[in-house]
């Protein structure tokens, strides 16, 4: 072999020996190293040159050492023998005092004084220091120091924050919360069996009015209408006959928290009727707060049935006639009860069309959604009109009675506040949650992955076709999304996954027609209200009607016989969750709800922010057991046929737009 080759090889191997083999994490071997941690002993330190100063200070410090270092040499002298490290650390000091001493230039020693004395000073601290560290490093010896990986510090035993823990804590926060918005208030508390024949109430209401009832809605009352009318129908009787000017303080304010569904309308109009039935003359005493146009029709549509054989007059502001026509009606022919949204009350009264000098009753529907609006700070100018036009009368507190209702009655001290509340008094179920659900609810949740959420439109349509079946043969369906383009969207893909899907359907016995609209502001107002009407009304068997919406229809929206509401986007509070769900199970019918919860997010907040302030009947609990039974729906096949549902929604949005820009 050449001279070369062996040349290489040697620098070859040298080149191997330098860069270690591959690191191989295989190759570890864990074990548990006992490693003695060699103790180094820290270098005396020199310090650094100091200006003249800090040398005489130095040395005034010196005496004070020296006096010191010689307590420290008896203490010493009489400590036990020195320990073998401790005689080493000392000769090791000896040699580096020699090293520096001969560094020293001897012929003129007295001008190194300063050196050599600092020098003797950090000796005699470092000895002191040493005498220390040998005290902790003999008992550093004894211990013997494992070398562990990086692992988890075993952490404190933490006691279990069950279910049952957060009910309780919130059931508390909820009560506190109950008690401080409504400290001084008067609490009658109703439950669900309150109910009795209406005509147990025939001393109490005008035989016109109690006919009336009885023809137009049934023969029982529910549990709040028992419990209001109990209370302030005798009030109402006996004071306008006796005292008409303090009839409103005896009875005070009415605040009323009672699920959706609950008949909260009638609760509220049947004592207003009653109290006008037998005016001499009239003038404008009540007036009725809704928070939109839809429910002004809805309540109008409720009074005009009480008032049926009276001459009592209901006028519905329904935003239908200009400011200026409705102006005009107003003054022309002033109402016994006027319903009416806070805004346009708000334009009446700074045009003067009407005056608030006779009003007896005010009511709040829909509170809460009220007092969080603020269209042109209604409370606070009703408030003023009132006080201004009542001056010449009764301007004290307690001069009109308010009735305030909600399914999920505000909390809120401030907005309470502002209402000026006199005598109130608090109709509540008992129960310790926030809100009640209706009795005849059932809810279910399908807990989807986040990996199958594209297919969340074929999961709906599936759940309607498969699991929307059972004891309804007619079924009315409302869908509540997030916002209006997406109710369009929804409206256009589930049409065709439908046409897609039924097509595909070989199932010929399967006769059921879908209709799949939705409310939305891109149609008209016409247009809406037109398929508002049709979904209502009609109860074909074997209809699927599917009713796409935002939340401008879970407030107060009274359509009977709706069999289920999904919740295709969680709602954002627990009380739009029960304004929701409460467009079924209405008027103790039964009625379903299912919450599509996708991923981890959604259904830690659906627990923590939605289902955690609902009060259900004892034996109701949320069924999430059809979640796997939908998800087996996304087979193979379905999952390419909504593939190509997809493709042809795109391409329909691609022609709107087109259509859209030419
Ligand atoms: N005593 C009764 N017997 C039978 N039906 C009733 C009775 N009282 C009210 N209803 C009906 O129950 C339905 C719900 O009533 P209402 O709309 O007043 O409920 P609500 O409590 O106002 O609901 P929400 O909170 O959603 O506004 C209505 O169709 C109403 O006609």
């Amino acid at each position: 072999m050449s001279f070369e080759t062996l040349e290489l090889r040697k620098i070859k191997q040298e080149h191997h020996a330098m860069f270690a083999q591959r690191f191989d994490p295989n190759a570890i071997v864990e074990e548990n190293v006992e490693v003695k941690v060699p103790i180094i002993k820290p270098r005396p330190l020199i310090p650094a040159k100091r200006s003249r100063k800090e040398v005489t200070i130095e040395k005034n410090e010196e005496s004070e050492v020296e006096s010191s270092e010689a307590e420290i040499s008896e203490s010493e002298a009489e400590s036990e023998a020195e320990s073998e490290a401790e005689s080493e650390a000392e000769s090791e000091v000896e040699e580096e005092k020699e090293d520096i001493e001969k560094d020293v230039d001897m012929e003129n020693p007295e001008k190194f004084n300063s050196v050599l004395n600092r020098f003797q000073q950090t000796i005699s601290l470092q000895d002191k220091l040493d005498v220390n560290n040998e005290d902790k490093n003999d008992q550093e010896e004894e211990i013997d120091i494992q070398v562990h990986d990086l692992e988890q510090i075993p952490q404190p035993e933490r006691t279990p924050f069950t279910h049952e823990d957060r009910e309780s804590r919130m059931a508390a926060t909820n009560i506190a919360k109950i008690d401080a918005a409504f400290m001084s208030t008067q609490r009658i508390i109703y439950d669900k069996d309150m109910t009795k024949p209406f005509k147990d109430f025939s001393k109490d209401l005008d035989p016109r009015l109690l006919n009336n009832i009885t023809r137009q809605f049934s023969t029982d009352s529910f549990p709040i209408q028992t419990s209001l009318w109990s209370n302030i129908l005798p009030q109402i009787n006996n004071m306008s006959k006796i005292s008409k000017k303090n009839f409103t303080r005896r009875i005070g304010d009415q605040l009323i928290n009672a699920s959706t569904g609950s008949g909260k309308t009638l609760a509220y109009s049947v004592p207003l009727v009653q109290s006008l039935i037998n005016r001499k003359c009239k003038k404008l005493r009540a007036i009725v707060l809704v928070p939109t146009r839809l429910l002004i029709n809805q309540v109008g549509d409720t009074l005009l049935k009480l008032c049926n054989k009276s001459s009592l007059m209901v006028t519905m502001a329904n935003l239908d006639k200009s400011l200026r026509e409705e102006h005009e009606k107003l003054i022309i022919n002033e109402p016994d009860i006027l319903i009416i949204t806070p805004g346009r009350l708000v334009d009446h009264l700074n045009m003067q069309s009407i005056s608030l000098i006779n009003l007896k009753f005010l009511v709040l529907d829909e509170a809460d959604r009220l007092l969080n609006q603020s269209f042109q700070n209604w409370c606070t100018e009703l408030l003023t009109h009132l006080s201004q036009d009542k001056s010449s009368i009764d301007s004290l507190p307690g001069n009109i009675i308010k009735m305030i209702f909600s399914a999920t009655l505000t909390t809120n001290t401030s907005k309470l506040h502002d209402l000026n509340l006199y005598n109130p008094k608090l109709y509540m179920m008992d129960s310790i949650k926030l809100y009640n659900l209706p009795n005849g609810l059932k809810e279910f949740n399908l807990n989807i992955g986040t990996a199958k959420s594209i297919y969340k439109p074929l999961l709906l349509f599936k759940l309607i076709q498969s699991f929307l079946s059972g004891d309804f043969t007619a079924r009315k369906v409302l869908i509540f999304i997030k916002s209006n383009e997406a109710a369009i969207r929804l409206q256009s893909l589930l049409s065709i996954i439908k046409d897609s899907f039924s097509s595909n359907n070989d199932d010929t016995t399967n006769t059921t027609t879908y209709f799949i609209d939705s409310i939305n502001s891109n149609n008209t107002k016409l247009i809406n209200k037109k398929i508002l009407t049709n979904f209502t009304q009609s109860t074909n068997d074997n209809v699927k009607q599917i009713l796409i919406t935002t939340d401008l229809m879970s407030r107060g929206i009274d359509i009977n016989n709706i069999t289920d509401v999904v919740n295709y986007d969680l709602p954002i509070s627990s009380q739009q969750y029960v304004h929701r769900v409460g467009r079924t199970a209405r008027a103790n019918n039964s009625g379903n709800v299912y919450n599509i919860l996708i991923g981890k997010g959604e259904q830690s907040f659906w627990s923590n922010h939605i289902d955690i302030d609902l009060s259900r009947n004892v034996d109701t609990t949320v069924d999430d057991s059809i979640s796997s039974e939908v998800i087996e729906q996304l087979t193979s096949e379905n999952e390419a046929t909504y593939m190509e549902c997809l493709n042809i929604f795109k391409q329909q949005q691609q022609q709107q737009q087109t259509q859209g820009s030419s």
